[in-house]
C-alpha cells in the first residue's frame, strides 16, 4: 500500500502554465513611483517617458581643434585668409569677418558665416602676414561642423517609460540637464527560509544559504529584501513570521519546507493565513515542488529547500514576475550558441540545465558542466548561463539553443 503524504503533488501544471499563472497575476507597479536625483536612478525603471528639451548638438559646431571659415573665400584666395581670435566650447561667437578665418576649438559653436572648419595640423599659418591656408587639399564645405540637431533633436524621445536605466541612459539625460528622474518603486520582498537544520545548535546544522543568494539575486534585480530564518519545525512559529512578512511586503518568498515531508509546513500555513493555490508543484527539473500561492493580490512563493532548485525557481519563475511587476519591458538579453552535448529529457518534464556559454570564434558554445543535482550551488559558479530544454524536444550536439544569462543586473 502508498504511505499517504500531505499535500501530495497531484496537480502539477507545466512550466508555460505556471509561468502563464504567475505573469498573468503580474499587478504592474508602474503607478507606484518616486523621484530620485540622476545618479541614483541606475539600475531602476523609468516611469515616464523623457524627452529631450533641446537639440544636440544645442547648435552647429566643430568637430576640430583648428579654423573655421568661409569655403568659397578659401577656394579663391592664393594667400589664404586672415587668421581671427579663437573661439572655445561655451563662447558665443560674433559672426565671421570678411576674408577671416577664425581660430575655433573642438565643441566651439561655429561663427556665424562660416562653412567649414579645418584641423589645425592640415593648415600653415604664415607668421609674417597672419594669414593661414590650408597645407594640402581644401576640406570639402561643411567638413568637421556638427549639426545641431544631428544627434537627436528637441523632442526626441530620450527613455521610454519601462527602461532600466543605466551609465547609457544616465549619460544621455544628463547631457540634457535632467536632474530628477522618475521611476517605479521597488517592490518589498521578504524571503523566509525555514527548517531546524538551520539552527545552529541543532544536532546536524546546516548553514544556510538561500537567503542571502536570493537576497542577492532580488537586489541586483532591483527590489528591496529582506530575509528571516525560522530555524525550526514548529508550524506556529513559522505561521508568525509568514503572517507578519506577508503584512509588510508585496512579494513573500519562502525557502525550504514544501515538499511531503512531514515538516514541511510552508503550504498549510499559507492555507490557513487565508492564502489561495495558483499552482501546487510543476513538472520542472529541478524546482517540481515549486508552489505559488496567492492573498490580496500578492503573491507567496514557495521555493523548494534544495539550493540549486531554489536558484533556479527564483531565476525562471521569481525574476520574470518581478520584472512585470516593475513595468520592465526588457527581459534579460539571451545569448545563442552551438550545443556540444547531447541530453534527453525525461518526458512531460521541463529540464533546466546551468551550462558553460564559451566563445569560440564562430560564435558560443554551449557545454553540460558536472552537477549532483538540485542541491548542487557549486555549479553555478562554473556555469554562466541557464538552458531550458522542453519535453520531447532533446538536445543534441550541433544544435543551435537559446540560453538564460545567470548574470542578473
Ligand atoms: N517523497 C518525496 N520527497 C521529496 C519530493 C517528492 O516529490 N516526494 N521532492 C523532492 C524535491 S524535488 C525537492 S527539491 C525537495 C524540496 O523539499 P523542501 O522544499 O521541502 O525542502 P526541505 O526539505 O526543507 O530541504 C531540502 C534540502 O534543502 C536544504 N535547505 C533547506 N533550506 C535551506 C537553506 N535556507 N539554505 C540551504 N539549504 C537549505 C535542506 O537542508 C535539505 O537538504 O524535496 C524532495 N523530497
Ligand atoms: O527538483 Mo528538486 O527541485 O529535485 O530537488
Amino acid at each position: 500500500m502508498q504511505v499517504a503524504m500531505r499535500n501530495s503533488f497531484t496537480g502539477m501544471v507545466d512550466y508555460p502554465t505556471a509561468l502563464q499563472l504567475i505573469l498573468a497575476s503580474a499587478d504592474k507597479r508602474t503607478d507606484q513611483t518616486e523621484t530620485l536625483p540622476l545618479v541614483q536612478s541606475n539600475g531602476r525603471i523609468a516611469a515616464e517617458d523623457v524627452l529631450a528639451t533641446s537639440d544636440r548638438p544645442v547648435a552647429d559646431s566643430s568637430a576640430m581643434d583648428g579654423f573655421a571659415f568661409v569655403h568659397a573665400e578659401m577656394e579663391a584666395s592664393l594667400s589664404g585668409l586672415l587668421a581671427g581670435g579663437q573661439e572655445a566650447a561655451g563662447d558665443m561667437p560674433l559672426p565671421l569677418q570678411p576674408g577671416e578665418a577664425r581660430g575655433i576649438l573642438t565643441g566651439a559653436r561655429i561663427p556665424p558665416g562660416a562653412d567649414c572648419v579645418m584641423a589645425a595640423e592640415r593648415m600653415q599659418l604664415d607668421p609674417k602676414t597672419g594669414r593661414v591656408r590650408p597645407l594640402h587639399a581644401l576640406a570639402s564645405r561643411g567638413a568637421n561642423i556638427r549639426r545641431a540637431g544631428e544627434e537627436f533633436t528637441h523632442g526626441t524621445c530620450l527613455v521610454r517609460r519601462g527602461q532600466k536605466l543605466d551609465w547609457r541612459h544616465i549619460a544621455l539625460l544628463a547631457s540634457q540637464n535632467v536632474r530628477h528622474v522618475s521611476v517605479v518603486k521597488s517592490p518589498r520582498i521578504t524571503v523566509v527560509a525555514n527548517g531546524a537544520e538551520l539552527a545552529t545548535d541543532a544536532p546536524d546544522a546546516r548553514a544556510d544559504s538561500n537567503t542571502p543568494m536570493l537576497a542577492a539575486l532580488l537586489t541586483s534585480a532591483g527590489a528591496m529584501v529582506k530575509t528571516h530564518v525560522v530555524s525550526s519545525d514548529n508550524a506556529l512559529h513559522l505561521r508568525a513570521e509568514l503572517l507578519s512578512a506577508w503584512e509588510q511586503s508585496d512579494i513573500l518568498v519562502t525557502t525550504g519546507g514544501i515538499s511531503v515531508g512531514d515538516t514541511d509546513n510552508v503550504l498549510d500555513v499559507l492555507k490557513e493565513l487565508g492564502a489561495e493555490v495558483l499552482f501546487r508543484g510543476v513538472k520542472i527539473r529541478p524546482g517540481k515542488p515549486l508552489s505559488v500561492l496567492e492573498q490580496g493580490g500578492k503573491l507567496a512563493f514557495c521555493l523548494p529547500g534544495n539550493p540549486g532548485a531554489s536558484a533556479i525557481c527564483a531565476l525562471v519563475f521569481l525574476l520574470p514576475y518581478l520584472r512585470s511587476v516593475m513595468g520592465d519591458v526588457h527581459g534579460p538579453a539571451l545569448i545563442a550558441g552551438t550545443v556540444d552535448f547531447d541530453l534527453a529529457p525525461a518526458c512531460d518534464t521541463t529540464h533546466f540545465v546551468p551550462v558553460s556559454c564559451q566563445a569560440n570564434g564562430e560564435g558560443w558554445r554551449i557545454s553540460l558542466l558536472p552537477s549532483v543535482g538540485a542541491s548542487d550551488i557549486m555549479v553555478f559558479t562554473r556555469a554562466n548561463a541557464l538552458l531550458r530544454i522542453d519535453p520531447h524536444a532533446p538536445v543534441a550536439v550541433g544544435q543551435r539553443r537559446w540560453v538564460i544569462p545567470l548574470h542578473v543586473s
